[in-house]
C-alpha cells in the first residue's frame, strides 16, 4: 500500500455570522465539538456573562477601561461595536492557533467578518447563517432564556440590519434543521481545506511526481 501522503496547508479563519438568535453558538460548539483540528477566536467583550458563559472560554469578560486599551495597544485585529458592548478579536490568539497549524472560527458580526477579510483576504472563509423565519428568530431568542424583553426587542430590531449584509459573505445557509445545517457547515470547511492555494505542500509534492518520471522533460 502506497505510504500516506501529508502535506502542510494554511489555516483557514473561519467565520460565522448570523442575527442574534439563529443558532451560530450552537453551531460552532458542535464544529469545536466534532473537530479538534479547529479552534475558537476568543473575544473580549464588555458585555456581561449569561448563565454558563465561562470567562476565557467563551469570551474574555473586561470592562470598557481595559478594552479601550487594548484597542489603543493594538491588541485587536478587529473590533466592532454592537448592541451597545464592544466586541473585539485578540490578534495574538489567532497567531497562536495559526502558528500550531490549526484552523481558527470566529463568532463574529458583519463588521468583523469585513475587517477580518481586509487584513487576511482569501485565508477567511466567510459563512452567513439565516433562520427560517423572522417569527422562529424570535422564537429562538426567546426560548434561550439569557435576554431580557428589551434586549431580544433591541436584538429582533437589528437582525433585519445584519440580515442586509448577507452578500457579503461566502456562503449562506439556512438553519432550519441544526444537524442538517451542522453538516453544511462541515461539508464547507471540508472543501475550503482542501483548496489548493492552502495546500502548500503540493507545490513541491507535484514538482517531485513530475521529476520522477525519467526524461520528463522532454513532454513538458
Ligand atoms: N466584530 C465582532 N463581533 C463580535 C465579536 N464577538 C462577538 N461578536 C458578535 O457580536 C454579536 C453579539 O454577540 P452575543 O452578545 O454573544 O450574542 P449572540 O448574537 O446571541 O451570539 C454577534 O453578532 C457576535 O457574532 C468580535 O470579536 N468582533
Ligand atoms: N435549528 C434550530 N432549531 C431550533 N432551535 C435552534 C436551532 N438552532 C439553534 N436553536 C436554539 O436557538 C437558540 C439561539 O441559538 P444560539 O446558537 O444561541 O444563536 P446565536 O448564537 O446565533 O445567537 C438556542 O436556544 C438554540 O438552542
Amino acid at each position: 500500500m502506497a505510504e500516506s501522503v501529508h502535506l502542510n496547508r494554511r489555516g483557514v479563519l473561519f467565520v460565522l455570522s448570523s442575527p442574534s438568535g439563529a443558532g451560530k453558538t450552537t453551531i460552532s460548539r458542535m464544529m469545536l465539538e466534532a473537530d479538534k483540528d479547529i479552534a475558537l477566536s476568543i473575544s473580549a467583550t464588555t458585555r456581561p456573562p449569561r448563565p454558563g458563559e465561562i470567562d476565557g472560554v467563551h469570551y474574555h469578560f473586561v470592562d470598557t477601561d481595559t478594552f479601550k486599551k487594548m484597542a489603543a495597544d493594538g491588541e485587536f485585529l478587529e473590533w466592532a461595536h454592537v448592541f451597545g458592548h464592544r466586541y473585539g478579536t485578540p490578534r495574538a490568539r489567532v497567531d497562536e492557533l495559526l502558528d500550531a497549524g490549526k484552523d481558527v472560527l470566529f463568532d463574529i458580526d458583519w463588521q468583523g467578518a469585513q475587517q477580518l477579510y481586509q487584513e487576511a483576504g482569501p485565508d477567511v472563509v466567510r459563512v452567513f447563517v439565516l433562520p427560517p423565519t423572522m417569527e422562529e428568530l424570535e422564537r429562538r431568542l426567546r426560548s434561550r432564556k439569557t435576554d431580557s424583553d428589551e434586549v431580544i426587542a433591541a436584538r429582533m430590531e437589528r437582525a433585519a440590519n445584519e440580515i442586509s449584509h448577507w452578500d457579503g459573505y461566502d456562503y449562506v445557509l439556512i438553519n432550519d434543521n441544526v444537524e442538517g445545517c451542522f453538516d453544511e457547515v462541515c461539508a464547507i470547511l471540508r472543501a475550503e481545506r482542501l483548496k489548493r492555494r492552502r495546500q502548500i505542500g503540493l507545490i513541491g509534492f507535484a514538482r517531485d511526481l513530475i521529476r520522477s518520471v525519467p526524461d520528463a522533460d522532454k513532454n513538458l
